[in-house]
């Protein structure tokens, strides 16, 4: 099997999740922030620590296999690599922006007929403009794009949004619909299907399901157990085992991380006993 060449983001919002997940699926991973390369012998992938934006041009280009990046940066690049899969960090909308006041809240798109608008995402703003018919200047920045219309470079931005914070800070509000909605993503050329992604795939994506569910213990009285087994139904169904106390099972079922205390209420209500939630680090389905 050849190596598996991977590529990672060095720094950035990003960075340091893609190296927790990685870690979590069993991976080798860099102590020194400089290291740039990481060779990872006992699973046989080598690592590559990448600006973000340049991670899905190395991928497109076939000269590394799978990267991480955010979904943005790879619709931006438009570099023949495909979204393989979405890992549930990274999590930003991509919207416009303009001085507060400026603009409504919910205001047509339309209204950028003519302006100048900066942002460091060119190709998502021009395919976006092109889609609508739109005709704006578009003016390419490296970063910092918020501080732009003050110096009387742009009228509006484009840009990342997590938290809002910036733009506040800035004076901006955001105005119109929500380009995009990204995360980090796993991507990889087209038809990639070599055993040894099919395995690095597998792992992370074993990771994913982990972290959305917990493992679910409790003890019952086996004439509640039906009304039990509908509430953790699991996911091929729950392992019941006896007890020593006659008349009593313990049931164990994966259930999904999101709502499980509200499902220890409702079990708790129903007779169970001894709930336990334990964290599930890592399962192959
Ligand atoms: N709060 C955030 N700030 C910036 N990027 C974020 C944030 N939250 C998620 N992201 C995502 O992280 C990616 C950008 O990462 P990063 O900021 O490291 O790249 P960059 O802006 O090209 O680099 P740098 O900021 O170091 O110049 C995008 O996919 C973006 O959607
Ligand atoms: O909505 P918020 O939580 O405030 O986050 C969004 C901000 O973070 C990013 O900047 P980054 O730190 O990547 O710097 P850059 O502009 O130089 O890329 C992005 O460009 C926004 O400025
Ligand atoms: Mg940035």
């Amino acid at each position: 099997m050849t190596r598996l060449k991977i590529a990672i983001p060095n720094k950035g919002a990003l960075s340091a999740a893609a190296t927790d997940i990685l870690k979590e699926s069993g991976y080798r991973q860099r102590t020194d922030t400089k290291e740039l390369r990481l060779l990872d012998t006992e699973n046989d992938v080598e690592f590559f620590y990448l600006r973000p934006r340049d991670i899905a041009l190395y991928v497109g280009e076939g000269t590394l296999d799978v990267g991480i990046t955010g979904r943005d940066l790879l619709l931006d690049s438009g570099a023949k690599a495909e979204e393989v899969m979405s890992l549930g960090f990274g999590r930003s909308t991509f919207r416009f922006a303009g001085p507060q006041g400026a603009f409504e809240a919910d205001a047509d798109l339309a209204v950028l007929a003519g302006k100048r608008i900066a942002t460091s995402y060119t190709g998502i703003v021009q395919s976006f403009l092109d889609t609508r018919g739109i005709e704006a200047h578009v003016v390419r920045l490296d970063g910092a794009v918020e501080t732009s219309i003050q110096l009387g470079v742009a009228d509006v931005i484009a840009d990342v949004v997590e938290t809002g914070s910036t733009l506040r800070a800035a004076g901006l509000a955001v105005f119109g619909e929500a380009l995009l909605d990204s995360e980090a993503v796993l991507v990889t050329r087209a038809g990639n299907g070599s055993p040894a992604f099919e395995i690095f795939k597998r792992r992370v994506d074993g990771v994913l399901v982990a972290r959305g569910y917990v493992m679910m213990d409790y003890d019952i009285e086996a004439s509640k157990v039906d009304a039990a087994v509908a509430l953790t139904p699991g996911l091929e169904g729950p392992t019941m085992s006896p007890l020593h106390r006659e008349g009593w099972v313990a049931v164990r079922a994966m259930v999904p991380r999101a709502g499980a205390q509200r499902l220890m209420d409702e079990l708790w209500d129903l007779g169970a006993r001894a709930i336990l939630l334990t964290d599930i680090h890592a399962c192959r389905l």
